[in-house]
C-alpha cells in the first residue's frame, strides 16, 4: 500500500467510525497512537524484535475498533500499549486529547481505570462467587458497602446473570465467565474496553452472543471497545472499522464493510477470502454437483454500493446458489447463476451496472 493509500484508508476509517460513534459524541474514550514503537530482547539469541513499527492510529471515542492480524503480528502488543502494560520505546499515547506518557505512577493507575481488559481466560476467583468476582475490584478500592451492592447488581443484571449471582465459576459455562469478567471490568464505569481474544476459547453462538453483550455495552453506555482477533467473523459483525496489522505495521484501516468489499492489501484479501470462503475454487466446488442447466455459470460478486438485479445480468439467470449478507447496513456477498447469455454479453452489463463477475467452468454434463 502506498503512503497515500494509508493515509486515505486511516481517514476513510476515522471518518466512518467517527459517524458510528455519532457525530456529538464526547471526545471520551477517544485514542490516538502516534509513531508507536516497541522492541523486545530476543529470548534466545541476540538482538532486537521491533514487536510495533511505528503505528499511527486514531479510534474515536465511542466506536467499536478491530485490529486483526495473523499470529505474531503485534496486535496484544499495540492493544497493551493503550493502558501501558506494554510502555512504548518511542511513540506518543493520546487519551481523550491528553498525551499519557506513564512517568508518573498516578497517571497509570488512573489510565488502567479508565481503560479495562478482558481475556480470552476469564481469570476469574474459584472460590468466590459471581457476585463478589465483580465485587472484589471496588472492595480493593474501598467504596462504601452500599454503593458497591448498587453498582454489582447493575453490572450482573446488564450481563444476564443476575438468577446466577451466587454461583461459583466451576458450575458456569464459557459464556458465563466471560459475562462475569465483562462485568468486573465494567465495575470502575471504564471510558474504554480493551478486549484481547475475549471470544476465542468460545464456540460459534455463545461468540454471537457475547459480541452482542459488547455491542450493547457500546451502545448504551458509551464505552469505546478495542478488540484484538485473529478471526475476521468476529470484527465482521461488530467493529465499526478494523485495522489490519502485519510485522509490527497497520497495513491497512478502513470502514468495516469497505475492507470486506475491497480489501487492498494481499494480506487483507488473504484473511477476507478464508473468513468467507468464498474463493473462486470454493464456489466452484460447492455448485459442481449441480447438473448444468445452460451453457454457462457465471458468478456476480457484490460489495454493498450496488443494488442486486440479477435480471439486469442476463434476463434467463438461475440462481444455483449464494451468500450475502450485511456487513453495517452494505449487502455483500456473490450469488452463482446459469444463463445461456455468452460471457462477453454478461461482463458488459456487469461493468455498466458496476457488479464483479466471473465466469465458472460449468462441470461436464453426465454421460447416458
Ligand atoms: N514480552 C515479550 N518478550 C519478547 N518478545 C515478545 C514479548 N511480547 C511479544 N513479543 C514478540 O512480539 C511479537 C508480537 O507479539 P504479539 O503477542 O503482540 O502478537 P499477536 O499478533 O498478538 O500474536 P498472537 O495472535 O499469536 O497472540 C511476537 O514476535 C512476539 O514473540
Amino acid at each position: 500500500m502506498s503512503p497515500s493509500d494509508a493515509d486515505a484508508s486511516a481517514a476513510d476509517a476515522g471518518a466512518d467510525a467517527s459517524a458510528a460513534a455519532g457525530a456529538s459524541a464526547p471526545a471520551r474514550g477517544s485514542i490516538r497512537l502516534e509513531g508507536i514503537r516497541k522492541t523486545f530482547r530476543r529470548v534466545r539469541g541476540a538482538g532486537e524484535h521491533t514487536a510495533l513499527d511505528g503505528i499511527d492510529l486514531e479510534i474515536p471515542g465511542g466506536s467499536i475498533f478491530g485490529v486483526i492480524g495473523r499470529s505474531g503480528a503485534g496486535k496484544s502488543t499495540l492493544l497493551r500499549t493503550i493502558n501501558l502494560l506494554a510502555v512504548p520505546d518511542s511513540g506518543r499515547l493520546v487519551i481523550d486529547g491528553e498525551a499519557v506518557d506513564g512517568s508518573r505512577r498516578s497517571e497509570v493507575a488512573g489510565l488502567r481505570r479508565r481503560t479495562s481488559m478482558i481475556f480470552q481466560h476469564f481469570s476469574l476467583l474459584a472460590s468466590k462467587t459471581v457476585w463478589e468476582n465483580v465485587a472484589l475490584p471496588l472492595k480493593l478500592a474501598g467504596v462504601p458497602t452500599a454503593e458497591i451492592d448498587r453498582r454489582v447488581a447493575d453490572l450482573v443484571s446488564l450481563v444476564g446473570l443476575a438468577d446466577l449471582a451466587h454461583a461459583f465459576p466451576a458450575s458456569l459455562s464459557g459464556g458465563q465467565k466471560q459475562r462475569v469478567a465483562i462485568a468486573r471490568a465494567l465495575v470502575h464505569d471504564p471510558e474504554i474496553l480493551l478486549s484481547d481474544e475475549a471470544t476465542s476459547a468460545l464456540d460459534p453462538e455463545t461468540t454471537r452472543s457475547i459480541l452482542e453483550l459488547i455491542r450493547r455495552i457500546n451502545r448504551e453506555r458509551g464505552v469505546t471497545v478495542v478488540l484484538i482477533t485473529h478471526e475476521m467473523s468476529v470484527v465482521e459483525s461488530v467493529a465499526d472499522a478494523i485495522a489490519i496489522v502485519d510485522a509490527g505495521r497497520i497495513i491497512e484501516q478502513g470502514p468495516t464493510w469497505r475492507i470486506f468489499s475491497a480489501p487492498r492489501h494481499p494480506v487483507t484479501a488473504e484473511l477476507v477470502r478464508s473468513a468467507r470462503h468464498d474463493s473462486r475454487s470454493d464456489i466452484e466446488a460447492s455448485v459442481a454437483q449441480l447438473p448444468p442447466r445452460a451453457a454457462h455459470r457465471y458468478v456476480a460478486r457484490f460489495d454493498g454500493t450496488t443494488p442486486v438485479d440479477l435480471g439486469a445480468l442476463a434476463a434467463d439467470a438461475r440462481v444455483l446458489a449464494g451468500s450475502i449478507r450485511p456487513v453495517q447496513g452494505h449487502s455483500q456477498g456473490y450469488a452463482v447463476f446459469e444463463s445461456a447469455a455468452a460471457a462477453a454479453d454478461v461482463a458488459e452489463r456487469a461493468a455498466r451496472l458496476g457488479v464483479v463477475i466471473e465466469a465458472l467452468d460449468p462441470p461436464a454434463p453426465a454421460r447416458a
